[in-house]
């Protein structure tokens, strides 16, 4: 049987952001995230023990998000969506300020290695988006096995000066998610770090806004055009990568592929090179589906600069 899953997938790259929360649920009611569900054991459970209050969870594993989602439709439960997005990008520009009234996080990685710091929930820059987006009076709570990111999450909340009541306490009640059952069954300590929002930082926001810079190519010849695009189009300059350029199936359109780079958050997707009646459109292309961040636009805008460049050097 073919299950319908859009009434629990959240899709924020199709929408007006920030998100309207009201509107996406179908009603009005306190909101409360957890960021890495995981197998999704608390998502739901909270859910079906608090049906007045709407649920979002946010993950980077599609099978989390597929088994969440079969789960969901199994049970027909109407107060989660899902969606998948990382979420030092999803929580700072998805939500408008003071639109959550708690954030859940249970064994995030801790990634120790200090080459994968980046990639840490625990920094001042990600709990000063937690703290714009939370209510005045509204709750994180973090379970960890590790103490080291337990204090530095508490430490980072307290270097915000956003929030208050901030406590780290030792094998707290069960939550009992998966990695829970898995640290506990191992013998490890279990850590909680509870704090409540004061204040609302101000922040910078880069994605939305719907407009995508499109350039146009004319008086190109397809075999010109072939011919710049045969030597390697490499450029750095450090908001975008153009890493390689791929023929699709005909003459008439090319991908490049690209990385684009907003500060600690990096896109992987192509851009297109297309002949229409006018001449070459340079556009983004519409299989993959990047957030339109300035380090998105400035990459499509520059390649049909450089190409502009290219076809008068010929
Ligand atoms: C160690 S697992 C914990 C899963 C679950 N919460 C549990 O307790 O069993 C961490 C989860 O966080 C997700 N994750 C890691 N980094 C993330 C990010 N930046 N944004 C959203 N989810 C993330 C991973 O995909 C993974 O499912």
């Amino acid at each position: 049987m073919c299950q319908d899953f859009t009434k629990f997938y959240v899709e924020p790259r199709l929408m007006n952001l920030p998100m309207d929360l009201d509107a996406l649920f179908t009603r009005s009611a306190p909101l409360f995230l957890e960021v890495g569900f995981g197998n999704g054991e608390f998502l739901i459970e909270n859910a079906l023990n608090r049906q007045g209050h709407n649920f979002l969870g946010i993950e980077l594993s599609v099978i989390s998000m597929v088994k969440i989602m079969k789960r969901l439709s199994r049970e027909n439960i109407e107060n989660v969506k899902v969606m998948m997005v990382d979420a030092k990008f999803g929580v700072r520009e998805l939500f408008p300020d003071e639109s959550v009234d708690g954030l859940y996080m249970n064994f995030p990685c801790p990634w120790p290695r200090e080459r994968h710091s980046g990639k840490r929930l625990n920094t001042v820059d990600f709990l000063l988006s937690v703290a714009a987006v939370l209510k005045k009076g509204g709750m994180v709570q973090l379970y960890t096995d590790s103490l080291e990111f337990a204090e530095v999450f508490a430490e980072n909340l307290g270097q915000t000066s956003c929030f208050i009541k901030i406590e780290l306490i030792k094998n707290p009640p069960q939550v009992n998610t998966r990695y829970e059952r898995k640290w506990k069954r191992e013998g490890r300590e279990i850590y909680k770090v509870t704090a409540e929002k004061l204040k609302t930082p101000m922040l910078r926001r880069i994605a939305g806004g719907d407009e995508m810079p499109h350039t146009w190519i004319k008086e190109l010849k397809p075999e010109n055009l072939k011919k710049i695009l045969n030597s390697p189009i490499k450029k750095d300059i450090g908001v975008f990568v153009y890493k390689s350029m791929l023929k699709d199936l005909d003459d008439d359109r090319y991908l490049v592929e690209t990385i684009a780079i907003d500060g600690d958050f990096q896109q992987h997707f192509y851009v297109e090179i297309h002949k229409r009646n006018k001449g070459w459109l340079v556009k983004l292309d519409s299989h993959g589906l990047p957030f339109r961040t300035p380090a998105v636009k400035k990459a499509v805008y520059e390649l049909g600069k450089i190409l502009e460049k290219r076809r008068g050097a010929l």
